[in-house]
């Protein structure tokens, strides 16, 4: 009997026991939170990674609504930070805009617009970005300078400068007739220094570049709004050159409506409306497949109701091979039309593709008539002949050069500035 009271009472303290230190542990842990917001760690919720606590996660931070939960209706698009690249293909999607998601309780906030930047005067650019020009610079500028510096000026040094001048691709007839002029002046002087070197491709170099050509934009017209129209195969940066185009436009005072007849592409739309958000121009955009036609249409429409200085159109990447694609960009040409002339057609073409180029332009050429080349990402290439050979065999003006993928990386073209970029400083 004594044993089993004994018994009975070691079991009531061992229970006691155990029931204060739960007790004692549960009081200190911490408070769970749905928010995590305040100082408190959140605790991993179904989808986290990894469990670990994220500060500030589900809250507000930094002024800006954090992401929201899987089923929320505020997924926007994040504002571009000053300077950085828009959206392009490739990167992560632009998300579903809110209103699209279906089954949504919340309200949905209106797209979140990007800051207006201040894009920089055109003036000048070319100057500022010449160190874009460096592959070209050193293959084409610096091969020839060393090799006309030379003491000697025999057959085998005239092969490698033509040599140096094809590779560039500046054309089989540029470069005859460069070489020719060279040598002549070369018969003349005897073999130069550097500095009469330089002087001399200078002059020649500008002599087939071409001074004398109408290189401005036609953005500008009385009465009504001026149309451009961007043309050209996919990947060359026609997206890119249009926001690069209302960037300079802008900077100059104009009020831009870009229009996004690439309706082949969803994410060109976007693109093109990130771009002009990003010094507030308008962009008028239809459905995904719809008639690009009709689209440019519109943009020309608003651009006179709105009074706008520059109607941009952004069309397709079209093969030049698709013969129906062709039609098409003739048939926007005369949609437009509708409303009065189209002011200037703009060929994009990507320098780093070569001859090719010219393979492409020659095409466009016959489906529409350009008044225009930007040649585009000549950062990325030696082969910065491409501007005298796109000139000589076309007989259309280079009138814009890309120089990178950053905002304001497009500059008229200046001959001078683009001779004087690619032979680099004087020794
Ligand atoms: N390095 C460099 N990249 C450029 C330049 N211009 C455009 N790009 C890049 O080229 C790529 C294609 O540009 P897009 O503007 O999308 O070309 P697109 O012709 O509109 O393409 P589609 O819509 O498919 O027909 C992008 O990654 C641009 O950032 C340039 O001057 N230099």
């Amino acid at each position: 009997m004594e044993l089993l009271i004994l018994i009975v009472v070691i079991s009531v303290v061992a229970v006691a026991t155990i029931g204060f230190v739960v007790g004692s542990a549960v009081r200190r842990r911490p408070r769970r939170t749905l928010t995590g917001g305040g100082t408190e760690p959140r605790l991993p919720a179904a989808g986290d990674d990894g469990g670990q606590p994220r500060p500030g996660a589900g809250g507000i931070e930094g002024g800006r609504a954090s992401p929201p939960a899987a089923g929320a209706a505020t997924i926007e698009p994040a504002p571009a930070a000053p300077g950085a690249a828009p959206q392009v293909e490739g990167e992560a999607p632009t998300p579903a805009p809110a209103a699209a998601v279906e089954g949504v309780a919340a309200p949905v906030p209106p797209r979140q617009r990007p800051p207006v930047e201040t894009p920089a005067p055109a003036a000048g650019r070319l100057v500022r970005l010449r160190l874009r020009l460096s592959r070209s610079q050193s293959a084409l500028g610096r091969g020839l300078l060393s090799l006309l510096s030379g003491d000697r000026l025999d057959e085998e040094t005239w092969e490698d400068v033509e040599a140096t001048l094809l590779v560039a691709d500046v054309g089989v007839t540029a470069t005859s007739e460069l070489v020719a002029a060279l040598r002549e002046r070369t018969k003349v002087l005897g073999a130069s220094g550097p500095d009469q070197a330089r002087a001399m491709l200078r002059d020649e170099l500008l002599a087939q570049v071409g001074t004398t050509a109408d290189r401005s934009l036609r953005t500008s017209v009385p009465d009504r709004p001026a149309v451009v129209l961007v043309v050209g195969v996919n990947g060359t940066g026609k997206t890119t050159t249009c926001g690069k185009i209302a960037r300079l436009l802008v900077a100059d005072g104009r009020t831009v409506v870009l229009g996004a007849a690439d309706t082949f592409r969803a994410a060109a739309a976007d693109q093109l409306q990130t771009w002009g958000e990003r010094v507030g121009a308008e962009t008028v955009r239809g459905a995904e497949g719809g008639d690009p036609a009709s689209v440019a249409f519109d943009a020309v429409k608003r651009g006179i109701e709105s009074r706008a200085d520059t109607v941009l159109i952004d069309t397709a990447g079209r093969l030049h091979t698709k013969t129906g694609l062709m039609d098409e960009l003739a048939k926007i040409k005369r949609v437009v039309g509708k409303h009065g002339p189209v002011d200037e057609v703009l060929l994009v073409l990507d320098a780093t593709t070569g001859q090719n180029a010219l393979v492409q332009a020659r095409v466009f050429t016959e489906a529409v008539e350009l008044s225009g080349v930007v040649l585009t990402k000549l950062d990325g290439t030696a082969k910065g002949g491409i501007v005298i050979a796109v000139q000589r065999e076309l007989g259309i003006p280079v009138k814009l050069i890309g120089l990178g993928e950053g905002p304001d990386d497009l500059a008229p073209f200046e001959p001078e500035a683009f001779v004087d970029a690619l032979l680099g400083e004087p020794a």
